[in-house]
């Protein structure tokens, strides 16, 4: 039996439908939002209904959202704990877009008046971030491109949205980035913001910016991996219909935001793991650093050590050693802990979910896009240690594994779940390196070559640790390289 409206499956069903109605659009729907931002709204709706259907607009690829046509937007959560598995229906879209496709379309969508709420799950990668500023990358062709009239990219979608929004009357609407960024909410307004500046949008428009649209801060947590045949198959065998796009989950789930909502929201205060507080930049911090930070690590040395799974990684006992020494000497000083937070709970949890063989997520997964994302956990932190005068070797170590995996140096074979990660600057980092003649020239060019923070390059014992451990991976392999950082640990934090 296939899935879809007319074989929804009551008893399955997370929360309530959405009404016909739609007053959310959300760009980027692929995996994540839909175990997540849709799972919370289909819940909210079921302790208090309201008109807060959802608008799946695809930026480019229309894989995801033909399938869900088909289905008639219905889909399944495969949620895979240690404890067994279990199947669950989420039946909150409504209507389905592919923003490259029908571009017109998706800035009319963004205008409606009764679309309160745009949310986004791009990556860090769409928002085409300069690495080194942090602003619009003005070297990127799609960037320039929508700067003279476009709409492909996600900020220059939202902003020429907001354009026409205005026009249209200028109802108050609400930005939520659901990405792995910090201060997601700020940063997209300060894009969004510097497009429309390039744009020559005047001032009655930034004045009504200003008092209509907010960008709230939110953290988002809840671990997606990509879905296989096996998927399929489980959720087949478990729940007895065929849907094309079950989206697999772990158990834990949690969204703390800013209730700074400009024309209302869905009460998601009812849903699992969800709160509102004005302590977001905190949470954001302990989420970014604690788990994604120490995500990259064990997905990078994992891929050197020939492991294919977060799982299979995170269970060897030199990995939990290094991502031991990243949390507590390194990550979890750097941050100013939210009111009442337990950090030893906090990371006991992260271990047992880092340890689901179940979910099974994927190494290369999580060491994908590292360009984007260790700019998201790396260099605040590392740089407060550089300025005390410590080195932070777990930093260096994550840095040392990625240009590994990713830009080895010549001669040096990374393996196959190394060259299975998504990295878009593959071939800029290739190029930036490719004149190197020894390893510490290939690391000093990838350090040097705009692909980090010019404030973070600029402590040379930083670099020069980043390329002792390259050339240790090299030479001696990943485990070698994770005795000598975890050899220079300072005392004091061996200790403590
Ligand atoms: N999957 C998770 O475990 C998880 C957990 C927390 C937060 N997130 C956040 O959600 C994001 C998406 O995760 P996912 O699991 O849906 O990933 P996915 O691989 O299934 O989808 C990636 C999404 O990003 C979009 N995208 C990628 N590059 C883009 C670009 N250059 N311009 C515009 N859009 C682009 C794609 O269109 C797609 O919608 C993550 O990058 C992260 O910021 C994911
Ligand atoms: O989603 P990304 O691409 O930012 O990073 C990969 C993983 O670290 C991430 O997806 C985690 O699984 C997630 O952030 C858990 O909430």
């Amino acid at each position: 039996m296939k899935l879809d409206r007319k074989h929804l499956p009551l008893d399955r069903r997370i929360g309530a439908s959405a009404p016909a109605e739609t007053g959310i659009v959300h760009i980027g729907i692929a995996q994540f939002h839909r175990a997540h931002a849709a799972v919370a709204t289909a819940q909210a709706l079921a302790a208090e209904p309201g008109e807060w259907g959802i608008v799946g607009v695809a930026s480019h690829n229309p894989a995801v959202v033909n399938a869900l046509r088909e289905q008639d937007g219905v889909y399944s959560i495969l949620e895979l704990t240690p404890e067994g598995e279990s199947v669950s229906v989420v039946d909150v879209h409504r209507d389905f877009a592919v923003a490259a496709e029908e571009t017109e379309r998706v800035l009319d969508l963004l205008a409606e008046p009764r679309h309160k709420i745009i949310t986004l799950t791009v990556s860090e990668n769409g928002y085409r971030r300069d690495s080194r500023t942090g602003g619009l990358d003005r070297s990127d062709p799609a960037v320039l491109a929508d700067f003279a009239g476009g709409a492909q990219t996600t900020v220059g979608l939202v902003a020429r949205g907001l354009v026409r929004r205005f026009e249209r009357g200028g109802a108050p609407v609400t930005v939520l980035s659901c990405d792995n960024m910090v201060s997601a909410g700020d940063v997209t307004r300060s894009l969004v913001v510097e497009f429309l500046e390039e744009i020559g949008a005047g001032p009655e428009f930034f004045a009504w910016l200003e008092a209509n649209v907010t960008f709230p801060n939110a953290m988002v947590d809840r671990i997606v991996p990509a879905t296989t045949d096996a998927v399929r198959e489980a959720v087949r065998r478990i729940a007895g219909f065929d849907d094309a796009v079950p989206v697999p989950a772990e158990g834990f789930t949690m969204w703390v935001m800013e209730d700074k909502f400009a024309a209302g929201r869905p009460a998601w205060e009812h849903a699992d793991g969800v709160a509102f507080t004005d302590e977001v930049g905190k949470y954001e911090l302990v989420k970014l650093r604690l788990l994604n930070g120490s995500h990259s690590l064990i997905s990078y040395l994992g891929a050197l050590d020939g492991r294919e799974t977060i799982p299979d990684s995170r269970t060897q006992p030199f990995v939990e050693e290094c991502v031991r020494a990243a949390l507590y000497d390194e990550y979890l000083p750097s941050i100013d802990l939210p009111s009442g937070f337990d950090p030893d709970a906090y990371i006991a949890r992260l271990f047992v979910r880092w340890t689901n063989f179940a979910l099974g997520d994927k190494t290369a997964r999580v060491g994908s896009d590292g360009s984007a994302k260790l700019l998201q956990r790396i260099p605040a932190p590392a740089i407060r240690l550089l300025e005390k005068g410590s080195v932070p070797q777990q930093m260096a170590l994550t840095a040392a594994a990625w240009i590994a995996c990713v830009c080895p140096p010549q001669g040096f074979d990374p393996g196959p779940i190394a060259r299975e990660m998504v990295e878009p600057k593959r071939e800029a980092l290739a190029a930036a390196t490719a004149g190197a003649s020894n390893v510490r020239e290939h690391v000093d060019a990838v350090m040097r070559g705009g692909f980090l923070p010019d404030e973070l390059v600029a402590y040379e014992a930083f670099t020069r640790r980043v390329a002792e451990l390259v050339e240790a991976i090299v030479r001696d392999g990943v485990r070698a390289a994770a005795a000598d950082a975890l050899a220079k640990r300072p005392l004091e934090d061996r200790e403590g």
